[in-house]
């Protein structure tokens, strides 16, 4: 067996957004991992038939990863309907190491199954190998620390705005708040879009809140599990995706006439004059691909973050004091990022990252086979006692002067996937919750913690964050 990341069996009782654990943080022992020859497969997690996994993978990832652990400690086999052979799930570092560094030809993504590929068809998120390589070259320009300097601004007027519309006394849902100003800031940051704009620009702005509403509503998630295996969109997707491709078909093709290179610092304007190593440029249904591919990918990972990150605070009122305190002050002392570090740590809004071993892989004791799909349990690695002193409590000063660890701390993945807008999400996370702590008080409804809901792939606080505001400061 490899090192047991097993915890005590009472506190597993518990929920484990509910848990706390004792103090102990053990020393992490290595575990071999990476391509070899002979199998010998990981433990079941436990007996239920596939349908019964798929459905409490689908459901409850979090109650599967810290069962599995608990059962299994770092490696254990789930049997569901997704694939024909058992998905493999890790928690070990040097795992995870091994999956970031073997490249896509031994460890691809398996993000070209995505749930998003009917909507945003090929793009840099869902294509493989030579292509995905090609579109994320083009892409990281605008997304490079430098460029996201420029959209500082924008982020800071986005979110003044939106703090200006608080009322005290009323109570509202962070992450739908944070949403508004994630929304602007890829409005106006990736597509160029504020209120000067043409009337073609209004319009897509239109038709993208429509569609990003219908996104969440019941019919759509009806005619998602409909289009499940179909890699085209299907039922009210479809009609819904069609209004939005001619809105946003007609803005590009203006753009395009009116481009002059170097003029505009938006990301459509940046894309139009990318060019891969042949000097070909995007067409209009690749430039449609990757914009709508950054909306989807960029905004609500980020607005749940802060809405999971201020649940948090307002439960832990002695951290939440220090961010106020800090983020009143001049120099912050870093307590902002650490505050974000150890949000996305607990609480991390992809629980789980696929990948697919095109080899017998070596996982600790246990070796899987060849074309196996792999799953990071991001969530479970970051709750490890042996990387994690007391790992169930919220404690960002962890992370104060402390740079997270790229094997250790994944939220935003990692390898040649890593999260494109990580950068911009960091930035958009700081100014949010710096602005929110200077300008608010804010405490929570119930101080029962939000109970996480699993939405696709995503993990997200079950009240949006919900809190009541008491005070609001110019
Ligand atoms: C807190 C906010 C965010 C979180 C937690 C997050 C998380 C992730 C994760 C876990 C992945 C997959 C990584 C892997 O498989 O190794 C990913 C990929 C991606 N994310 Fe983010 N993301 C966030 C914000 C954003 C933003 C703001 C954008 C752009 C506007 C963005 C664009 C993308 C893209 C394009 C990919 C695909 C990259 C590739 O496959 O090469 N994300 N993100």
């Amino acid at each position: 067996m490899t090192t047991s990341t097993a915890t005590s069996s009472s506190e597993h009782r518990r929920r484990w957004w509910e848990s706390a654990t004792p103090s102990g943080s053990g020393e992490l022992v290595p575990s071999p991992a990476g391509p070899v020859d002979e199998l010998g497969t990981p433990p079941p997690l436990h007996g239920a038939g596939p349908l019964l996994q798929t459905l409490r993978l689908g459901r409850d990832e979090g109650r599967v990863l810290f069962e599995g652990t608990r059962l299994h400690g770092d490696v254990f086999r789930v049997n569901t309907l997704l694939e024909k052979r058992p998905l493999t799930i890790t928690s070990h570092p040097d795992h995870v190491k091994s999956l970031f560094t073997a490249g896509p030809a031994l460890a691809p993504s398996t993000a070209g199954q995505s749930q998003l590929r009917p909507i945003v068809g090929e793009s840099v998120l869902t294509a493989t190998g030579e292509r995905h390589r090609r579109q994320r070259k083009l892409l990281m320009p605008p997304f490079h620390g430098k460029a996201i300097a420029r959209y500082r601004e924008q982020i800071l007027d986005a979110t003044t705005r939106e703090i200006d519309s608080w009322q005290p006394g009323s109570r509202i849902r962070l992450a739908d708040s944070a949403q508004q100003v994630t929304l602007d800031v890829i409005m106006s940051g990736v597509f160029g879009i504020d209120y000067r704009s043409s009337e073609s620009e209004q319009l897509l702005r239109r038709r993208l809140r429509q569609m990003l509403a219908l996104s969440v509503s019941s019919l759509a998630r009806i005619s998602e599990l409909v289009s499940m295996r179909s890699s085209e969109p299907m039922g009210v997707q479809k009609w819904g995706l069609a209004h939005l491709d001619r809105a946003m078909l007609a803005v590009i093709a203006e753009r395009r006439a009116a481009h002059v290179p170097g003029e505009r610092h938006d990301i459509l304007s940046l894309l139009l004059d990318a060019r891969d190593d042949e000097g070909a440029g995007l067409t209009d249904g690749e430039l449609r691909n990757e914009l709508l591919t950054l909306v989807l990918a960029g905004h609500e990972t980020t607005a749940n973050s802060i809405g999971w990150a201020f649940e948090r605070l307002v439960r832990h009122p002695e951290s939440y004091g220090r961010l106020r305190d800090a983020a009143r002050a001049e120099d912050d002392g870093g307590y902002v990022d650490a505050t974000i570090h150890e949000a996305m740590r607990v609480r991390p809004v992809i629980p789980m990252l696929g990948r697919r071993v095109m080899s017998h892989w070596r996982f600790g004791d246990w070796v899987v086979p060849e074309r196996s799909r792999v799953l990071i349990g991001v969530l479970s690695l970051h709750h490890r006692e042996d990387l994690y002193a007391d790992p169930f409590r919220f404690d960002p000063d962890r992370f104060v002067g402390v740079k997270p660890g790229s094997t250790t701390w994944v939220p935003f993945g990692g390898g040649d996937r890593r999260c494109l807008g990580a950068t911009l999400a960091m930035e958009e996370m700081r100014i949010l919750t710096g602005e929110i702590a200077r300008r608010t008080d804010l405490s929570a409804i119930d101080a029962a913690p939000e109970r996480p809901v699993h939405r696709n792939v995503t993990m997200i606080p079950g009240q949006g964050g919900a809190v009541e505001i008491g005070s609001v400061m110019p």
